[in-house]
């Protein structure tokens, strides 16, 4: 079981002069199971592909299959292989709009036609997940909540369909270190404790170690390489090309390209690559 993406190409405003290849004959294969995260910089073509994976977005060529089925057919098969794939969207508390909390994690098991014991069920502990008490937040408004508690509610909201494959993009961004941490331990439980397949778009090469087994690196709608972290880490040229250092130290190293000189870098972890370059400059008898 797994998703196919095969060939997929995607362009927005075709034949206009805004027009824009978003992604550009992308393929790769994610297992089921697999932790798999998907880096790039920002207009890279993350988050079209992440649309594709749940069918938001059709393929101007290629195709997406979902467990065999493919998910842009008009019949029964191809929506309930779309229903497989929970999406939480860039921000998701934007995306908020009930009155209540648990109305708002309510939506999509209502949607699904759940009967109402079950979707109280699966709000209780997807809030529970979250670490939203039931009681105390459950008549709330969402929009009463600190940015971070509406994020989890959002989340809540995806966890309660319970997902087959949980695509998350950019879950941490605009999270304070302490919040961030811990929502990305519950990610890692959701993989580990529930078994869902997890597809998280992420700038942080330190959270992709920590996290992923397979990395998927985009470019300008091009998939690099798709393999395991510490193939991927090894590409040096690849993560330099694809953005993904820390931009102190891209923009050391531009500077220290300016005057002339290279120096290579090995590790991803901004204050280790800044200490890598000092040492490589110094060995060289320049004085910095
Ligand atoms: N609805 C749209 N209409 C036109 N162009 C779009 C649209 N959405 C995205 N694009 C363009 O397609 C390209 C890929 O965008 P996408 O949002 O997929 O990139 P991304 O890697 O997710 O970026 P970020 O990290 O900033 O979220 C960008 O050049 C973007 O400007």
């Amino acid at each position: 079981m797994s998703i196919e993406i095969r060939n997929v190409t995607h362009i927005y405003m075709e034949k206009t002069p805004y027009e824009k290849m978003a992604l550009d004959d992308v393929s790769l294969t994610i297992e089921e199971g697999s932790f798999t995260a998907i880096a790039g910089h920002t207009g890279s073509g993350k988050s079209t592909l992440m649309q594709h994976i749940n069918g938001l977005l059709t393929p101007d060529k290629g195709m997406v299959h979902i467990d065999g089925i493919d998910i842009n057919k008009k019949n029964k098969a191809s929506f309930t292989a779309r229903r497989s794939v929970g999406l939480v969207f860039q921000y998701p508390e934007q995306q908020l709009f009930e009155e209540t909390v648990s109305k708002d994690i309510a939506f999509g098991p209502k949607n699904f036609g759940l009967s109402e014991d079950e979707i109280k069920e699966r709000v209780k502990d997807a809030m529970e997940f979250v670490e939203l008490d039931y009681e105390e937040y459950k008549d709330k408004s969402p929009f009463e909540l600190s940015g971070g508690q509406m994020r989890r509610v959002a989340i809540a909201g995806i966890i309660a369909l319970k997902p087959k494959y949980l695509v998350l993009d950019e879950p941490t961004a605009g999270l304070d270190p302490q919040l961030k941490a811990n929502l990305l331990n519950k990610i890692k439980k959701l993989h580990s404790k529930e078994k869902m397949t997890i597809i998280m778009v992420s700038h942080n090469m330190d959270d992709i170690a920590k996290l992923a087994d397979k990395v998927a690196v985009m470019n300008h709608g091009k998939l690099m390489i798709y393999d395991k972290p510490d193939k991927v880490f090894a590409n040096r040229q690849i993560i330099k090309d694809a953005g993904l250092l820390e931009p102190e130290v891209m923009q050391l190293l531009q500077k220290i390209k300016d005057k002339g000189l290279d120096v290579n870098v090995n590790v991803l972890n901004k204050n280790d690559a800044l200490k890598e370059i000092l040492t490589s400059l110094r060995k060289r008898g320049i004085k910095c």
